[in-house]
């Protein structure tokens, strides 16, 4: 595939069944609990979303894998110490935040790194927390930033631990990952606001299918140390990935899709994209073991919309109503700052492309299409963040030809998004 890649349509009617690959954020705890359950625990569906992989190959020691991730190249650059095994994460986020946890409890010395992008994604508050529990971890470049120098094997100094939840809930669920595994175990105070709280949820919920029990009594989460049982976890598709899917259904004139596998009762808390999107007027049913999609034309009544839970949802969500001329407000933006972009920054800039504004006043966004306009064509830079590429993909319903650049960015949660964007009936070139 070429760098760039431009997308068109010459209907607005959509029909299609998409098959979407496994959850990463599933996938990513799974493989981490099947990994300190020393194979007690076996993942099933694992996803292709290039994190997923990533951290499989990391976790399951698969030798020569791909992306150099820990590769000959990463470890030609760690001869200075024959001891020091260098982990390069790329831009996975979970992945970068659940090892720190993880390594701390192998008896190995690990130098755990990423992109450019990743060194400038906070871990101070986890890398306190686990230091003091114990562990030795040191800063390889910057005071609060990956890369992390951590020697695995430490004596529990406590058992409390209190920490920031306004910040990244990733941080509190590397903590839950590894706490039954801890002598003492661990009771995490959470303080202040608890941000991404669905992923949260996700944690304790996949451990209770590892056979870990925990109790969490107003901010605080207790965790005893105990053993892994003897089971499977299956990983369900991802409902991330499917919002695209409802934002084509949005921006189409007609839509009847069919999302096979996903259910309502999931344990990610992006689920929650069939309640938002009912108010764009797309139905969701469940039944024949998926989700039906279907547009129902009705007028948007709703204004403000909340993502502190969904974070993920957000590109989505905006794009959405920019591209139909929705001055909705949006709250709950605070951590979209520090993911795989400044993502405030990256809608900003691509939807003045529309003449399409998003105001922040304070903690408050709020859209502006008085300007609004539709081009010929609109090029959109991605900024190496896989959910701007996706967004912004089905604007190709309302603008003639949208061109993505650096499209392969889709990779990390969601492979196959260009495959299936021609299945439904996309002109996909590049
Ligand atoms: O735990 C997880 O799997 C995730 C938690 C969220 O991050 P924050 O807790 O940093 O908001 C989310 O944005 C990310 O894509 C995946
Ligand atoms: C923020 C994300 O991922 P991560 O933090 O795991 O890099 C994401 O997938 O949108």
């Amino acid at each position: 595939m070429s760098k760039n890649i431009t997308v068109s349509r010459n209907n607005k009617i959509v029909k299609a069944t998409i098959q979407l690959t496994g959850s990463k954020s599933e996938c990513n705890r799974a493989l981490v609990i099947e990994a300190l359950s020393k194979d007690k625990v076996q993942v099933t569906n694992i996803s292709d979303a290039a994190d997923a992989v990533l951290l499989a190959g990391i976790l399951r020691k698969v030798v020569g894998y791909p992306l150099s991730v820990i590769g000959e190249e990463s470890q030609e650059s760690t001869t200075h110490n024959s001891q020091l095994t260098t982990v390069n994460i790329g831009p996975a986020g979970t992945a970068m935040r659940f090892l720190t946890a993880y390594f701390t409890l192998q008896n190995e010395e690990v130098l755990l790194t990423g992109t450019e992008r990743m060194k400038q994604r906070p871990i101070g508050i986890l890398v306190d927390a686990l230091r003091e529990l114990g562990a030795d971890i040191g800063y390889a470049e910057n005071e609060d930033f990956p890369p992390l120098h951590i020697k695995g094997g430490f004596e529990q100094k406590t058992n409390q631990i209190t920490i920031k939840g306004d910040i990244s809930s990733q941080y509190i669920t590397a903590l839950l990952l590894i706490a039954n595994s801890l002598p003492q175990g661990l009771m995490l105070h959470i303080d202040g606001e608890l941000t991404s709280r669905p992923y949260v949820e996700m944690t304790l919920s996949m451990l209770k299918q590892a056979g870990i029990q925990h109790q969490w009594n107003d901010n605080v989460i207790s965790i005893a140390n105990q053993d892994f049982v003897e089971t499977s976890i299956w990983v369900e598709p991802d409902w991330s990935a499917a919002s695209y899917w409802y934002s084509v259904a949005a921006l189409a004139d007609e839509a009847e899709l069919f999302l096979p596998g996903l259910t309502s009762y999931s344990l990610q808390g992006d689920s929650v994209i069939t309640e938002l999107m009912a108010n764009f007027g797309i139905t969701s049913q469940f039944k024949d073991g998926g989700v039906y999609l279907k547009k129902e034309p009705k007028p948007i009544v709703r204004k403000i919309f909340d993502l502190k839970s969904c974070p993920d949802l957000a590109q989505t969500l905006v794009v959405i109503c920019a591209a139909l001329g929705h001055e909705a407000t949006f709250t709950g933006l605070e951590t979209l700052k520090i993911k795989e972009t400044d993502r405030i920054a990256a809608l900003q800039n691509e939807l003045a492309k529309m003449g399409v504004k998003l105001i922040e006043k304070g903690q408050v966004y709020k859209l502006d299409c008085s300007e609004k306009f539709i081009p010929e064509k609109i090029t959109i830079a991605t900024y190496e963040d896989h959910r701007m590429a996706m967004a912004f993909a089905p604007l190709a319903l309302v603008i003639p030809q949208v061109e993505v650049e650096e499209a392969m960015v889709v990779e990390k949660s969601y492979p196959a998004f260009w495959e299936d964007f021609k299945k439904a009936g996309f002109e996909v070139e590049g």
